[in-house]
């Protein structure tokens, strides 16, 4: 027997412990605690830091059940255990579940080489729900070729107020997720110009229709129907309604470009991450890279504006940018 699957349940771990990871403990955690497929305890990785009261985040969260910092007044469940030795919180671990913001998970690998079991499943969080005061949410799994596997990860996270759906498409998934947060920092911009709804509704749709071309482009596999699924067109709705994204380049936008993005983030999340401003200069060096630049007009527009070569106004003017061929409408 795997070491994982002590008495035949599997242990699942967490690494990651910040709003959405402490989100995911909580449904993870209600649900092994039921089934008997997964052992009752869930250890989550905290990378560990010292609260103003001078103890560690991961004894409070230990003491009082909750994410005081992350995901204050919400209870984790009793069977989450917050561990800040990540070789330690992997070891016996059956099922990984992926959550810290994507900036630190090369260093995470790097430190997990050869430390993991051989056998282990993996996966990396999907983006786009606030379900910790259980409202209901959606959430989408990707898989290749294995559905059982995916029907397991489903069980797992699937509760009466949050639906999972496995859909055989993990690039897609996966971009839908990653482009969506420089969607987000455009509809910021938006609603920090004061611009109104029809505007950001047009930046949404523009947002929309270059997260499929680019994804499309990268992977051929990559399917329509995954658009509309909670990863596509609803994780996109939340995080341009709603999402810190927005919420931070709404600041950028009003301050005249005068604050970073990186002051407003340390003062307006107080140690959460942004991910749209880091992702539109990843999408801005892939586009370079492959001469795609002109046909992203919204995307290249947004790393433009986050790094000051451009104003904030210029989220609405980069349609006059024509694109050279019209590949992206064809798409
Ligand atoms: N919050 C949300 O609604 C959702 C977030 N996500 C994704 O989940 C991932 C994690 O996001 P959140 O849990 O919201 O995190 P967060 O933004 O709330 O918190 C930041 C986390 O990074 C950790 N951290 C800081 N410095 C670190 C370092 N040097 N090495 C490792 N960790 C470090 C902090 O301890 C904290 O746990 C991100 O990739 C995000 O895109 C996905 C779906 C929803
Ligand atoms: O998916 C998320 C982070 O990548 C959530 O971001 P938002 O809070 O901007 O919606």
């Amino acid at each position: 027997m795997a070491p994982g699957a002590v008495s035949g349940k599997s242990k699942v771990t967490i690494v990651g412990s910040g709003n959405w990871g402490s989100v995911a403990a909580k449904l993870i955690a209600s649900n092994t605690f039921k089934l008997h497929s997964f052992h009752d305890q869930v250890r989550m990785w905290v990378f560990e830091e010292t609260l103003p009261s001078g103890e560690k985040l991961s004894d409070v969260i230990n003491r009082t059940n909750e994410n005081v910092k992350y995901l204050p007044g919400i209870k984790l469940g009793k069977n989450v255990i917050a561990d800040p030795d990540l070789e330690n919180a992997v070891k016996d671990a059956k099922m990984l579940v992926f959550v810290t913001p994507h900036q630190f998970m090369d260093g995470i690998c790097k430190k997990l080489v050869g430390k993991v079991n051989t056998d282990v499943e993996a996966i990396s969080l999907i983006k786009g729900m606030k379900i910790a005061l259980e409202k209901l949410s959606e959430a989408t799994v990707g898989y290749r070729e294995n559905k059982d596997i995916a029907e397991t990860w489903v069980q797992l996270f699937t509760t009466p107020y949050f639906i999972v759906t496995a859909v055989q498409d993990v690039e897609g998934i996966e971009l839908c997720g990653t482009l969506k947060n420089v969607v987000a920092i455009a509809a910021g911009l938006v609603d920090g110009l004061e611009m109104g709804n029809n505007t950001k509704a047009a930046i949404m749709r523009i947002g929309l229709k270059e997260m499929k071309a680019l994804s499309k482009l990268l992977f051929s596999s990559v399917k329509d129907s995954t658009f509309f699924e909670s990863c596509g067109v609803a994780d996109l709705i939340t995080t341009c309604l709603g999402g810190r994204n927005r919420k931070v380049a709404e600041a950028f936008a009003k301050s005249g470009g005068k604050r970073s993005f990186d002051d407003l983030e340390a003062e307006m999340l107080q140690g959460q991450k942004l991910q749209g401003v880091l992702t539109a200069k990843e999408v801005y060096e892939v586009l370079s890279h492959r001469g795609w630049l002109e046909l992203f007009p919204l995307f290249a527009t947004v790393h433009e504006i986050s790094i000051g070569h451009l104003p904030s106004s210029a989220i609405v003017k980069y349609s006059e940018h024509k694109p050279k061929s019209s590949l992206v409408c064809k798409l």
